[in-house]
């Protein structure tokens, strides 16, 4: 593996390290690989799924819900995974969401989000409550955001896909906090996936070092007052790191780095020839630079990232010199559409951009429904919007998304099709047992769990339906089902068996 690495990256890394370290961070290529994963908090506690969970779980020292497993597990094919009651995630990449310090209620954005291990993280952290907006540039990475985002049933996410520059329009100082985890060079990625030293011998550091100064100018005038920026890669190239974050300074003299403590410092020292413009940044640059934190794989049990953590003055009218975005208009809690039907189909699934919201759909059946299977708390806090046939629960509080390519404005709860309501899957998992009055929750050990998974049809008997005590019509129609008691999505319950509605994409193979 070591013979592989580019020769400009050994040498490049020889002169950074100096000979003995770069002996150390040779040898970490020939270390094997850690594997982790992320309870998600968003579903289950932590110590509840530590108690139950079947892998040899060890805890990952900087990520509160973060476990190293052991190789030779397999997270990925285990009903749990279906459940979404964890994300599989490399450890060093938990630690910048640790470092945005989220708080439930607060607006956050991940600016480059696909596909969606740090945005899931964000939503543990959200605990349903505030607005998360995630956004991708590539529309083939958003599908896989969407469906992460739906596995671990985050209700509060708004996906666009979309350039940053336009989001400016829509969120000049609306953030409370903004993850950057950027587009880079990928040389902390070479042990986990050797195509990426291909890669980089065909992209320059350069051009990722331009994207990113980009990226770091946008999110700045996305921040509110007072709030933080975490900027994050997988790489170690100092123009990627540190230049970045001291230019970024001296750009945005209202902004501060927030120390990180608990890893190897980020380096000033490296902001010199032939890398770096030594002369090109000030003193107060150069000193808040050894304040970023550096993951180093011969250091600690991970592939490797750098993270910078930006404060914005609380008195600072914002880097955008706006204090906040427009609120959309209408109540925030769970209202009718009303109007005109515009007829136009949303994309449902396919992670593409959705055609303009719609008004005048008859929103009776998917309130037949709610009425039917849910309690009321689901929807509670959130506003309805039509696209097309197609109806989400968005977050309060959203300003008007007007101008952008938006994928998901919410929680996707269903199709108003013909005079029926069809509750979606992201409705399934975004729920909780407690929420149905209709539910069956199969043992994971019961062998119609994996049979449910694989899209068969189950025999179900009435008596092992859950529903309200006091419920006397017969169990017909639809059912949460869930494994453990937690939701994996939908089936119909009649006379005895139960039709199958996971989705054929979804499916145990
Ligand atoms: C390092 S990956 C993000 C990984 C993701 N945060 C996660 O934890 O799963 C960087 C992402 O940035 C996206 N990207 C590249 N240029 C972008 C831009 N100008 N605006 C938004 N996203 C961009 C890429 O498509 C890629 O998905």
């Amino acid at each position: 593996m070591t013979k592989q690495l580019p020769p400009l990256f050994r040498e490049k890394m020889i002169d950074l390290l100096g000979e003995d370290e770069f002996e150390q961070f040779l040898a970490s290529y020939d270390e094997p690989r850690s594997f982790g994963l992320r309870v998600n908090t968003g579903k289950v506690e932590r110590d509840d799924f530590v108690a139950k969970s079947p892998f040899h779980l060890t805890a990952v020292p900087w990520a509160s819900e973060g476990f190293y497993y052991e190789e030779g597990e397999r997270p990925g094919k285990h009903p749990y995974y279906h459940a979404g009651l964890y994300y599989i995630q490399e450890p060093s990449a938990m630690a910048p969401v640790e470092l945005l310090a989220v708080k439930p209620g607060e607006r956050v954005l991940d600016l480059c989000a696909a596909p969606g291990g740090k945005s899931t993280q964000i939503a543990a952290k959200l605990q349903g409550e505030g607005v998360l907006v995630v956004n991708d540039i590539h529309s083939d990475r958003v599908k896989a955001l969407v469906k992460n985002l739906e596995l671990l049933g985050v209700r509060n996410a708004v996906v666009l896909n979309d350039k940053p520059e336009k989001m400016l329009n829509v969120f000049e100082g609306y953030f409370d906090k903004i993850l950057i985890d950027a587009p880079c060079s990928g040389e902390g990625m070479f042990r986990k996936e050797e195509e990426m030293m291909g890669q980089w011998e065909r992209h320059t550091v350069q051009e990722f070092a331009a994207m990113q100064r980009e990226l770091l100018g946008q999110a700045a005038l996305m921040l509110a007052p007072g709030g933080r920026i975490v900027y994050s890669t997988c790489t170690f190239s100092p123009e990627e790191n540190e230049a970045q974050i001291a230019e970024f300074l001296d750009k945005h003299p209202a902004f501060d780095v927030i120390p990180v403590d608990g890893f190897s410092s980020g380096r000033p020292d490296w902001l010199r020839e032939p890398w770096c413009e030594a002369d090109a940044y000030s003193e107060r640059a150069k000193a808040a630079v050894a304040g970023t934190a550096r993951l180093w794989p011969h250091r600690l049990r991970g592939e490797g990232h750098f993270v910078a953590v930006l404060g914005l003055e609380a008195r600072s009218l914002g880097a955008g010199g706006k204090a906040s975005a427009k609120s959309s208009a209408g109540a925030d809690d769970f209202v009718s559409a009303a109007g005109k039907r515009s007829g136009r189909h949303a994309l449902r699934g396919k992670g593409r951009a959705e055609a303009p919201p719609s008004t005048g759909v008859s929103l009776e059946p998917l309130e037949a429904f709610s009425g039917e299977l849910l309690r009321s708390e689901p929807f509670a806090q959130r506003r309805l919007v039509c696209y097309g046939e197609h109806a989400y629960a968005s977050p309060a509080g959203l300003p008007e998304l007007h101008g952008l390519k938006v994928v998901r404005p919410g929680w996707y709860i269903g199709a108003l099709h013909r005079g029926r309501f069809e509750p979606s899957h992201a409705l399934a998992m975004g729920l909780r047992l407690r929420e149905a009055k209709r539910a069956l929750s199969l043992a994971s050990s019961d062998e119609r769990a994996l049979r449910y998974l694989k899209g068969e049809t189950l025999e179900v008997a009435e008596s092992e339906i859950l529903r309200d005590p006091q419920e006397t019509k017969a169990a017909k129609g639809y059912c949460l089902v869930c494994i453990d008691d937690h939701p994996v999505g939908w089936g119909k319950w009649l006379d005895g068996m139960l039709k199958n509605e996971y989705p054929p994409g979804w499916r145990w193979t």
